[in-house]
């Protein structure tokens, strides 16, 4: 077990772990585990996105923003969860909580033949007519993320003693989200509840997620002695995190660490933030089952057993996201 109460998180180089260097290779491997069996979260340099396909991703989702909500709304589908399209403002609350984020966002899942979304009970995506080369731009990024979302589980897997492909199946046409979040200017600050934030304190639901943009100011993590650390990722970084699917999976040894987006200073209310998470999601029938290796006396089964879409459910209803059906 890793003690130690870092004051800011690891940087690691994904190339280290794709070049072929055994070595290089098991480095990563162990960094990476440490990381994520203490703070939970790691900066990763060499992910595979160009500095053009970012540039030319956030110009685009800046574009969608600046629209008028009412034309914003015409890619609002409640009845889809919130899971594709446009999610209007103060719409996504955190769990246990009833105020809302002060933040828009739009998702995008797999984009996938008709009959292919169909067998995986998944609906279609959702695209904007008003922004040229918004589709193209987001799916680009979605697939690059996806491929780095990947190599990391290999590494995880490795570091649990697992094949080194054993979550590639599952995240293979998996239920994964490009999340690309405004938050939104607010010209009077006494307009917006006392206790509205950017983003509450959370643990994100999915397997492992992948920030992008997490350098603007803003982002905290919750270190286990309680100290709030800001995240200061270079540009040429993304945040990779655990989150609460995996750290079932593997009986709480990897941390889903709670992390959230402060407001800005009063008189700097009136400014955007953006940022872009790819939250990693396997298929729905992945068991989450703890894995049996890490159970023992010292750290007896946490949780019950569960399927990733029941959790997805459970969870997108206490969100505020999904109507409970009972
Ligand atoms: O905006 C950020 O930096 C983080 C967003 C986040 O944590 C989330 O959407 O789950
Ligand atoms: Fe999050």
């Amino acid at each position: 077990m890793n003690d130690q109460l870092v004051e800011k998180i690891p940087s690691l180089d994904l190339h280290d772990f794709t070049s072929g260097d055994a070595e290089k290779k098991n480095k990563f491997v162990q960094d990476l585990g440490e990381a994520f069996q203490s703070i939970g979260f790691v900066a990763i340099r060499n992910h595979g996105l160009s500095d053009t396909l970012t540039k030319d991703l956030y110009d685009a989702v800046k574009k969608f923003f600046s629209l008028p909500d009412e034309i914003k709304q015409k890619y609002e589908r409640l009845d889809l969860a919130g899971q594709r399209g446009y999610i209007g403002k103060g719409k996504e609350h955190a769990k246990g909580r009833n105020t809302g984020d002060l933040k828009e966002f739009y998702h995008v899942g797999q984009e996938l033949s008709a009959a292919e979304l169909k067998a995986e009970n998944y609906p279609a995506n959702i695209w904007p007519d008003e922004v040229p080369g918004f589709k193209e731009t987001t799916l680009t990024a979605y697939r690059a993320l996806e491929k780095a979302g990947q190599d990391m589980l290999r590494a995880i897997a490795l570091y649990l003693d697992l094949p080194e492909n054993y979550f590639d199946d599952k995240v293979h046409h998996g239920n994964s989200i490009l999340r690309q979040i405004h938050y939104f200017p607010i010209a009077d600050p006494d307009s917006v509840p006392a206790d509205a934030v950017r983003a509450a304190e959370h643990g994100d639901i999915n397997l492992i997620t992948l920030l992008m943009g997490a350098s603007a100011d803003g982002l905290q993590v919750l270190r286990r002695d309680g100290k709030w650390i800001p995240i200061t990722a270079l540009p040429e970084q993304i945040v990779v995190n655990v989150g609460d699917m995996l750290s079932r999976h593997t009986n709480n040894k990897l941390k889903s660490t709670i992390h959230r987006v402060v407001n800005p200073p009063r008189e700097l209310m009136h400014t955007s933030r953006y940022s872009i998470p790819f939250f990693m999601h396997p298929r729905s029938e992945m068991d989450l089952s703890c894995l049996e290796s890490c159970i023992d006396a010292e750290n007896p089964k946490a949780y019950t057993d569960i399927t990733a879409g029941d959790f997805l459910t459970e969870r997108l209803i206490e969100l505020g996201l999904l109507k409970n059906k009972k």
